[in-house]
């Protein structure tokens, strides 16, 4: 189907309002374009550590939203031009210029897809959910993966550092705590290396259906693991309920400065002897990463790369 694609020309002092009002009136999403920059804990939320550049903040804002064909566009606009007047009087709105454009019906959700097949980690088969075992990789080992809009899809080299080092460190029955589990590919692939339990935290919530179709999809029991959904830096519910002292392991895919936050939390998770196991660290973040480890008590035992990432690996001791 072919939509309706609006852009309204505003400014980010009314970007909030606007974006309200046309929910109001009844548009089912707005998509907002402005120079603001992200705040740290938008970085952290959305996985970004390196920024294009962009342009100073010059307070206009866009606003688009899409409106299906046989929808009284007319009569619409007219309802937003009148509300714009009306907010005019107490917030500066802006040109208030409308573009229309058309734009195809695409499965944003879904579309990505296309793109993701199965490929080798090492001697690990990561497969799509949609995709077939060829007959000649039957022996390997296989982890079927969807990650849904959770993160995860084992592609990324942070993903594939954990993995290694995963598969280093697992012992028969070992207990894995996964921060940022995403997918849950973490924490799956502990348990098919022998672990015998995994905790999975996120932020996302997303990360739970995702977890657990994943566990399912490859055949492991609600017995062997959990998932969790809060935030294990700040918040003493998730940290008591994740427990003190239990883990052999905790692997976490996160950015750089998380890590630093979280670090000297996640110490307190670890067993005595316990390895952690950090990744999502772009290169030049290594050395505050390593200093972060080395403050909160713990031995580095290896730094390894791939690309311009980095996965540092330290014991309790
Ligand atoms: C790079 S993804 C890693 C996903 C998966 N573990 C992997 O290795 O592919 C990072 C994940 O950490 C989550 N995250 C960020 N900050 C977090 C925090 N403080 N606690 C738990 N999860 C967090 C994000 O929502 C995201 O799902």
């Amino acid at each position: 189907m072919k939509w309706k694609k609006f852009r309204l020309k505003t400014t980010t002092e009314a970007e909030d309002i606007v974006s309200s009002m046309l929910m109001d009136l009844g548009i089912q999403g707005v998509q907002i374009e402005d120079r603001i920059p992200l705040s740290q804990s938008d970085k952290e939320q959305m996985f970004v550590d390196i920024l294009p550049e962009i342009e100073a903040d010059d307070g206009v804002a866009y606003l688009s939203f899409y409106l299906e064909p046989e929808e009284d566009c007319e009569k619409i606009l007219s309802e937003i031009r009148r509300e714009l007047q009306d907010m005019s009087a107490y917030v500066n709105v802006g040109e208030c210029t409308v573009e229309e454009s058309e734009t195809e019906d695409v499965d944003w959700v879904n579309n990505w897809k296309q793109y993701f097949h199965q490929f080798c980690v090492d001697d690990i088969l990561i497969i799509p959910s949609w995709e077939d075992v060829s007959p000649e990789d039957e022996d390997k080992m296989i982890i079927h993966i969807d990650p849904g809009t959770a993160f995860g899809t084992g592609m990324h080299e942070t993903t594939q550092l954990c993995i290694r080092q995963l598969r280093k460190y697992v012992t028969e029955g070992c207990r894995v705590l996964d921060v940022g589990c995403g997918s849950g590919i973490l924490g799956m692939l502990a348990l098919k290396f022998g672990a015998g339990y995994s905790v999975g935290t996120d932020l996302d919530p997303c990360a739970i259906d995702a977890t657990k179709e994943n566990m399912e999809v490859n055949g492991i029991g609600t017995d062997s693991y959990e998932v969790m959904i809060g935030n294990i830096i700040d918040d003493r519910e998730v940290q008591d309920k994740v427990g003190y002292g239990c883990y052999d392991i905790v692997a976490a895919n996160i950015l750089a400065d998380v890590l630093v936050q979280l670090t000297p939390v996640i110490v307190n998770q670890l067993k005595p002897g316990g390895v952690y196991i950090t990744s999502g660290i772009i290169d030049d973040k290594e050395q505050t990463v390593v200093d972060a480890v080395k403050a909160a008590g713990l031995e580095v035992l290896s730094v390894t790369y791939q690309g311009e990432w980095v996965c540092v690996t330290a014991r309790k001791n």
